[in-house]
């Protein structure tokens, strides 16, 4: 891990992803949304879900970067924004650490109800709902900065370390 705020890594999988989107959307059905508004580019796989689950055709995109390399935050940099303040509109992003990113599209979108999956303790009191808190320590691993890959056999690896030392 490059980044020393991060300690562990909390995995997420693409079927641990739908199942917390699923809940997310439980919270949230009955209530009328004018559409979504995705944050780019980890909100728009929640919103694509949600969007689905609630019924709603109308997607529109907030477009920020915030992590230039990796685990470290740079300067936010609005790439799209919205002309209105979010009145009706669900916002959805992937989750928030820091709470900067949060920060920044509430002020652009003060009006939206803002949810994401994912919430760790700085940045969970910017968000109207989430579904998992993860500690602030914590890198959260999604599904699509992931592959799959061989492990050798644990009895391959201790041989290995045995003969490297
Ligand atoms: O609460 P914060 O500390 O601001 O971090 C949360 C934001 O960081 C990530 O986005 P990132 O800027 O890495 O871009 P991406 O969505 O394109 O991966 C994540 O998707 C959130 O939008
Ligand atoms: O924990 C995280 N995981 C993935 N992207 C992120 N962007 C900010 N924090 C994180
Ligand atoms: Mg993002």
């Amino acid at each position: 891990m490059s980044s020393e705020r991060y300690h562990d890594h909390f995995i997420v999988s693409w079927d641990q992803l739908h199942r917390d989107v699923r809940a997310l959307c439980h919270t949230l059905i009955g209530r009328d949304f004018k559409g979504i508004i995705a944050i780019t580019r980890g909100g728009l796989i929640p919103a694509g879900l949600i969007a689905r689950e609630l019924g709603i055709r109308h997607i529109d995109t907030v477009c920020i970067k915030s992590y230039h390399d990796h685990m470290e935050q740079g300067g936010l940099e609005v790439v799209k924004g919205v002309d209105h303040d979010g009145d009706g509109w669900l916002l959805v992003d992937d989750l928030v650490d820091t709470g900067n990113t949060a920060r920044a599209v509430r002020d652009m979108l003060p009006k939206a109800h803002f949810v994401t999956v994912y919430a760790k303790p700085e940045g969970r009191p910017l968000v109207d709902g989430f579904i998992t808190e993860v500690p602030q320590s914590c890198w959260i691993q999604f599904p699509w900065d992931m592959g799959i890959a061989y492990v050798e056999p644990i009895s391959e690896q201790l041989k290995k370390q045995e003969s490297d030392s």
